[in-house]
């Protein structure tokens, strides 16, 4: 790879960028298409806000958030992408990635915060789709045409160009400076916050005694000794008079959940897959591997001693912290078997503002021979979304859920060039279209679940998300 850190002048940048591509060009002769990522640090702005003003509903666009800890990115449009399925599909999106970032060439900005080659990728949670032509890929992995990122005060644009015979420099590098001039533009706006729920009409999809008798069912499987945990998911159909506004319920989900994952990417029928995430599948950063245990719930209390209380009682419940370990022990088993060796912290609490989870943070050094897809492909699912023996729970959420998981409960994330990136399990999730959306949430059944219980903890989960949909 082929570093230019050459920053881009602001009195002749559309300048620059024209010599640079008509240079790559003259280079590429006898090569096949190339990549370059052109990158430019500006003002803060609020990728949200980007989201807003430049990207029109038929766009593809993929937006990842952590607004606790003040990043956010925005792709938006199509370079090159990757759309398969089958259970070789991280192999494949991996071999994508690598062929696509080997000879890319970086240009500008090439030192702030996510500068450079980025893929954005969303994985189904089944590698095969129920339906023929399922409206999200079982695999997605896409380099957009341009990028918006922020984190705390640093804000990066990146541009990428395929160069071969056909580039025009000239044009390309116009129009590149006009996107870069009307992305810088938009003001840092507050977007209205419009949390209410009034409008909304709500039609149970799966009903919820067929979920009940599901979790009964499950009980005698796992009193038999066929399961040790399933992760049961119950799918909520809500209905809007008007078209539900995709940015103003993103904009609710990052004030109500900072402390969880914020992603939204579309497909070309009109949907929409949002959602609110507190787990982290994996995260890897110059080799340093983290990823989360999350299993085990309980409510948040209404007053400060009944929150205590709910909180002590879910560290030290039997059911819930064996619910826990199933997820510990599976991750930590699978990260080894790629040859890595794993600390863990204790067991400590996940707070959002509705509902608290058994949570333990997991660690590991990366050798380069392992890849981040490859921790993916080890990893998805986990028993937190699956269950034990995960071929067995599969089968056993195919027969028992009415409806097709799509995105719910499977990797949605990024991964740059070097290989570091990070990705979410999108649980809390929904798809919009149009006035409609489909709402997900499940929960782990172990020998001990009470199905009204269960019950209840699925519809907390999904008051999460009613709370923030407009
Ligand atoms: C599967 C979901 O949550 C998982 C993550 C945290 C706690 C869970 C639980 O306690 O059941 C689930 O394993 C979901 O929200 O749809």
């Amino acid at each position: 790879m082929t570093i230019t850190p050459c920053r881009l002048d602001r009195a002749q940048n559309q300048t620059a960028i024209a010599q640079f591509l008509a240079t790559c060009k003259r280079a590429n002769l006898r090569k096949s298409s190339q990549i370059v990522s052109i990158s430019l640090e500006i003002e803060p702005i609020d990728p949200l806000a980007v989201l807003q003003a430049i990207v029109r509903p038929d766009q593809r666009h993929f937006y990842f958030e952590k607004s606790g800890q003040q990043e956010a990115i925005l792709a938006i449009d199509t370079t090159i992408e990757l759309k398969t399925e089958g259970k070789n599909r991280f192999v494949e999106a991996k071999e994508f990635i690598r062929s696509a970032s080997t000879n890319a060439i970086q240009f500008g900005d090439s030192e702030t915060p996510f500068s450079g080659t980025h893929f954005f990728c969303s994985f189904s949670f089944f590698d095969q789709p129920l339906q023929e032509n399922l409206s999200f890929p079982s695999a997605s992995v896409f380099l957009p045409r341009w990028q918006v990122s922020r984190q705390a005060d640093r804000c990066t644009i990146v541009a990428n160009v395929v160069i071969d015979q056909t580039l025009d420099p000239e044009r390309s590098s116009a129009q590149i400076w006009q996107k870069f001039q009307t992305i810088r533009a938009v003001k840092h706006q507050a977007i209205d916050l419009a949390i209410g729920l009034n409008k909304l009409a709500r039609k149970d999809f799966s009903h919820t005694n067929h979920f009940k008798k599901s979790v009964l069912s499950v009980l005698e499987s796992i009193q038999k000794k066929h399961l040790h945990k399933i992760v049961l998911a119950h799918a909520l159909d809500v209905t809007l008079p008007i078209p539900f506004n995709l940015v103003n319920s993103l904009n609710n989900l990052r004030r109500l959940y900072s402390n969880c994952y914020i992603f939204s990417t579309n497909n070309s029928q009109g949907q929409t897959f949002i959602g609110a995430s507190p787990e982290r599948l994996v995260k890897i950063h110059n080799q340093h591997l983290e990823t989360d245990a999350l299993a085990g719930s309980a409510p948040r209390g209404k007053t400060a001693i009944e929150d205590i209380q709910l909180a002590d009682r879910l560290l030290s419940s039997q059911k819930e912290t064996h619910e826990h370990q199933v997820v510990i022990d599976f991750i930590t088993r699978h990260l080894e078997e790629l040859g890595l060796n794993t600390q863990r912290s204790s067991a400590r609490l996940l707070q959002l503002p509705n509902i608290q989870h058994l949570h333990t943070p997991i660690r590991a050094t990366v050798p380069s021979r392992v890849h981040l897809l490859d921790v993916v492909a080890k990893l998805h699912p986990t028993p937190a979304v699956a269950g034990a023996p995960r071929e067995l729970a599969c089968e056993q959420i195919r027969h028992y859920e009415q409806f097709e998981r799509s995105l719910y409960a499977a990797p949605i994330g990024w991964v740059d060039q070097q290989g570091n990136g990070e990705f979410a399990v999108g649980i809390r999730s929904a798809v919009l279209n149009g006035c409609h959306a489909r709402l997900f949430a499940g929960a782990g059944i172990v020998a001990g679940s009470n199905p009204d219980k269960e019950l209840t903890e699925v519809q907390l989960k999904l008051q999460a998300l009613l709370a923030a949909l407009v």
